[in-house]
């Protein structure tokens, strides 16, 4: 039988620290890496974050609007990044936040979560606003395939405080239920932002990962995640992307330095590498 999601994300981020790394090729980084906006760029760009991140980051998260702005050259190069991820032996996230009618998610899910996809990963982003119960399909596909999810809970973006907040209790109940009796954490993460001022729910007994997005480029600090997130420490899995990725000369530096920051205020106990 294969690791589960839950068993092998444990196991990255305690060999590698908590430190998720975006692949984010917008036109202003392909521009400041002196790339061309194209799928050439698109893959030059990936093949080098996938070299330079791969043994050091715990996750890395490709962010698939970047690759659909190029229709289907864009999906294969996003394609032929899982494979060099996967290669790598990193975790692969893919940040698409799909979320849609039962019969439309079980299609999502075939196309990101069945082993045999040429897109599968290890996890993938889904919106919960076609209703919690609207991802069960594809949370028990995750389940089948070893595989995991992560549901937006409360994003890093201001504008979307006055509508999550109305339902993100309901999020949390239904992802705490989706991971009961899972170890050492259950199938369903839940993505809630760096920048957050303050955790409005408890999520003690949410007993999955939490994708915190917002380092860096959006004014989130190690420092903050480990102030907002202190209760769930062990849990919290921030993620960066503009900020590291401004430079290829400094890529590697930059993202063992916010490693080493998260792990040294989240999981003292990391001894950091190089
Ligand atoms: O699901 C995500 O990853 C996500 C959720 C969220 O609440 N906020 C957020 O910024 N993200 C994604 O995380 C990345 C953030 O990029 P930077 O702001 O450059 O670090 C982008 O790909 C966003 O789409």
């Amino acid at each position: 039988m294969n690791d589960s999601f839950g068993t092998r994300l444990r196991a990255r981020l305690d060999r590698f620290g908590p430190l998720c790394v975006g692949i984010d090729p917008s036109p202003a980084l392909l521009d400041a890496w002196g790339l061309d906006d194209s799928p050439a760029g698109l893959e030059r760009f990936s093949r080098t974050v996938v070299d330079t991140v791969s043994d050091v980051a715990a996750v890395v998260k490709p962010q698939s609007a970047f690759f659909e702005r190029w229709g289907s050259r864009g999906i294969a190069v996003l394609e032929r990044t899982i494979a060099d991820l996967r290669e790598a032996g990193t975790l692969v996230l893919l940040d698409a936040k799909r979320g849609d009618i039962d019969s439309t998610m079980a299609a999502y899910a075939e196309a990101y979560l069945d082993r045999g996809s040429p897109l599968a990963v290890d996890a993938v982003t889904l919106s919960p606003y076609l209703g919690f119960g609207s991802l069960v399909g594809a949370i028990t596909s995750a389940v089948a395939n070893d595989a995991g999810v992560f549901v937006l809970g409360r994003t890093s973006n201001p504008e979307a405080a006055p509508l999550q907040r109305l339902v993100a209790g309901q999020v949390f109940a239904g992802v705490a239920a989706a991971n009961a009796g899972h170890a050492p954490f259950g199938p369903v993460g839940v993505v809630m932002g760096a920048t957050l001022p303050e955790l409005e729910h408890s999520l003690d007994d949410l007993n999955g990962p939490i994708l915190a997005p917002g380092l860096g480029a959006q004014g989130a600090s190690p420092a903050d995640v480990a102030r907002v997130f202190w209760p769930v420490r062990h849990a919290v899995v921030p993620s960066v992307s503009r900020a590291v990725l401004a430079d290829p000369k400094t890529l590697r530096a930059r993202v063992l330095d916010y490693r080493d920051e998260c792990a040294a205020l989240l999981a003292p106990g990391f001894a950091t590498r190089t």
